[in-house]
């Protein structure tokens, strides 16, 4: 399989906040920003790995600002990493001043996903090549926070978390 960029990967979905996604203070539901970037993530993912992929876990999730009735919000997502079936996506959020055009971030998010075949097994997907100084943070990072993803999933022991203890020691 030949190694891919996260530039392949990137998907980009801009869209309105209607009424019906606002709460009583009229802004953006935090269950519809997380279902508006588990689409864009879900997109990148498979463009990264042209298979069915499924959601394993949302590692961080920041709501920095709150996004008001009417503004035009833009997810965008990127492949920051893949290891073996997972891939790990990174989702940055952005609100259009109405006026201006210019761009704020409002919120950023980290979702895990798998690669699966037809019957939900595993399967391989391309190594991914950062480029950009961000992506190349972004991917040497990312061996961190799979390790404390499938520790709190109590997939892995605190021993093999080797990576965190590099952090503390
Ligand atoms: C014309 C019309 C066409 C229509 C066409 C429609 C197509 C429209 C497509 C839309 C696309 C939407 C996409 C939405 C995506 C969902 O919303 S899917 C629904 C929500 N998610 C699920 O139901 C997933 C349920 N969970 C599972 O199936 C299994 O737990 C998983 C995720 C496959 C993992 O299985 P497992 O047995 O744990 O497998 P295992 O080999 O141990 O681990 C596999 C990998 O997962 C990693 N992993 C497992 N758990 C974790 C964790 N908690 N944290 C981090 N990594 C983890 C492992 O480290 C391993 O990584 P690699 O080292 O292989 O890279």
């Amino acid at each position: 399989m030949n190694p891919k960029h996260p530039s392949e990967s990137l998907t980009i979905l801009t869209d309105l906040v209607l009424p019906s996604e606002t709460n009583p203070l009229n802004n953006l539901f935090g269950g519809e920003l997380l279902a508006r970037m588990d689409r864009a993530a879900s997109i990148a993912a498979r463009r990264h790995s042209r298979r069915i992929v499924v959601t394993a876990s949302v590692n961080h999730v920041a709501f920095n600002r709150a996004i008001s009735l009417g503004s035009v919000v833009t997810v965008e997502a990127k492949v920051s990493r893949s290891f073996k079936s997972s891939m790990e996506v990174f989702i940055d959020v952005w609100v259009e001043d109405r006026e201006s055009g210019n761009r704020t971030k409002a919120n950023e998010a980290i979702y895990t996903f798998v690669a699966v075949d037809d019957t939900g097994r595993p399967v391989e997907v391309p190594a991914i090549v950062p480029e950009t100084e961000l992506e190349i943070q972004r991917f040497e990072a990312a061996l961190r926070r799979k390790q404390l993803s499938l520790l709190l999933a109590g997939k892995i022991k605190p021993s093999d978390a080797t990576e965190l203890k590099a952090l503390f020691l």
